[in-house]
């Protein structure tokens, strides 16, 4: 459903505005920077009594950004201004804050409730002004209805950016379960076929009904209840094959024992017929489905086979949802090969390629089951280290620095290379917002770049 547009919502908040006396509009405007920096306080004092709020403001950083940012909100959105490219800006921002609160998974009951809280506190500071009792009537109306735009697109962006990210959660639960999806194919289409080819048999040599193979129970069977219609989970096609099991198993396989049936040779021949149709129509839907899951597969970059960048907000959500919940810490390596221009300059490209390869195998190779590896693009590579501690993650980082160092790379044509890696290194801290730990693993393998290359530099505390 197409949402509307910023340009229609500037034009109704400068309708909100333009209801008001502007005298009313200069006091509510002034009540807030006047309060600007007293209101986050409030606002911490309140919400830190809710416990699930507690989960996502008592990290400290997001302690002492969050009365900043809080702060220059306030001061935006009663700056009351009705220029066009001013409320667009300010609609800009509702949106960016949504996206922000969808990704770290705020639930919205709680972003509603700090609003509430913020709005009562104008109330109260607005009811200790000498005005005139009309004025301070519709002084709370402004504040209310300002508020409640700026939830309301707050909220959209917030709803639309939560269905993008499930969608692509769908995507990697998609991903987890069938890792090589054309196989998958070959193999679930083939175990149909063979309960099929048994089915017929059984049939040929007059099987008694009850005797018959029961879909349901065949390797297909077991796979698409267990397996499949989980990963697909959702689409219509599965509701359509599991449905399709259900017709042949419990209606048409028993027709097949009646002995009224076994006498009449064209109500069997019906009867076939229409059994054939089923399983032509669960291939079809399976078929569909796999077509689809096809789509999604891409979640792995086609050189390396690493992951690549698609499935990143995913992962590294679950994986700070499973830090706060389980008290554990996990690591970003930001992984970059030294001077690699040089390689593709001095070998050739097709060089580079086989370079990355093996990197990426040296990388995954010394890495547990649980953790991740990831092709950012070009020559850099991410890895997640799950469960570890800051010294943990320092010494695996040391240890693949030191692995490609001591690598010979081969090259096609019987020529081998050496190279080195630079690595920055973040360790999740308890932030909710995991832009947050990119951005300091990033600025962590500049550090190491801009030290000399071939080092690993654990990142330091950031501000912002
Ligand atoms: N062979 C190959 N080269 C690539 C690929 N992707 C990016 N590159 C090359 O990687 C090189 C990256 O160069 P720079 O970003 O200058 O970095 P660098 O030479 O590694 O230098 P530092 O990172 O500063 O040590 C560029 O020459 C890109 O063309 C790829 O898929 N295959």
């Amino acid at each position: 459903m197409p949402g509307i547009s910023p340009e229609q919502q500037a034009a109704e908040w400068k309708l909100l505005l333009g209801q008001f006396p502007a005298p009313v509009v200069a006091q509510i405007r002034e009540l807030a920077t006047t309060h600007q920096s007293e209101l986050p306080g409030y606002f911490y004092e309140q919400m830190l009594q809710d416990e699930q709020a507690m989960l996502f403001l008592t990290h400290e950083q997001v302690k002492s950004r969050l009365h900043g940012t809080l702060r220059q909100w306030i001061v935006s959105v009663f700056s009351m201004s009705d220029d066009d490219a001013a409320l667009q800006a300010l609609i800009a921002q509702q949106k960016q804050i949504g996206e922000i609160h969808a990704r770290i998974k705020i639930p919205i009951h709680l972003v509603l409730r700090g609003a509430r809280h913020l709005r009562e506190r104008l109330f109260v500071l607005l009811r200790q002004r000498p005005l005139d009792p009309e004025h301070k009537l519709f002084g709370q109306r402004l504040i209310s209805e300002t508020v409640d735009l700026a939830m309301e697109i707050m909220s959209r962006a917030f709803s639309d950016a939560y269905d993008r990210n499930s969608r692509s959660e769908e995507g990697y639960r998609l991903f987890s379960v069938a890792q090589n999806i054309g196989i998958e194919q070959e193999r679930q289409r083939s175990a149909l076929l063979d309960w099929e080819n048994h089915l017929m048999f059984d049939l040929a040599v007059g099987q008694l009904a009850t005797q018959l193979p029961r879909l349901s129970n065949s390797e297909f069977g077991l796979w698409f209840r267990h397996k499949g219609a989980h990963a697909f989970q959702g689409s219509r096609e599965t509701e359509l094959i599991l449905e399709g099991m259900r017709q042949i198993d419990e209606v048409l396989l028993p027709l097949f024992g009646q002995p009224a049936a076994g006498a009449d040779a064209d109500q069997r021949l019906q009867n076939l017929r229409l059994l054939r149709e089923q399983t032509k129509g669960i291939i079809f839907h399976l078929d569909n489905l796999f077509e689809q899951a096809n789509v999604l597969e891409s979640g792995r970059d086609v050189l390396t086979h690493m992951l690549n960048r698609k499935f990143l907000p995913v992962i590294l959500a679950k994986e700070v949802a499973y830090a706060r919940q389980n008290e554990r810490s996990f690591a970003v390596l930001a992984v970059d090969i030294d001077r690699f221009k040089h390689i593709n300059d001095e070998f050739g490209h097709e060089a580079g390629d086989v370079v990355l390869q093996q990197l990426a195998s040296l990388l995954s190779n010394h890495c547990r089951g649980g953790d991740y590896v990831f092709r950012m693009g070009g020559e850099e590579f991410l890895v997640l280290l799950v469960d570890v501690t800051q010294a943990h993650a320092l010494g695996v980082a040391e240890k693949l620095r030191q692995q490609a160092a001591q690598e010979r790379f081969r090259l096609p044509g019987e020529q081998d290379l050496q190279l080195t890696v630079s690595i920055g290194v973040a360790l999740h801290d308890g932030h909710p917002d995991y832009q947050h730990l990119l951005r300091q693993a990033d600025r962590a393998l500049y550090e190491a770049k801009h030290g000399g290359r071939n080092q690993v530099v654990l990142a330091r505390k950031l501000d912002g």
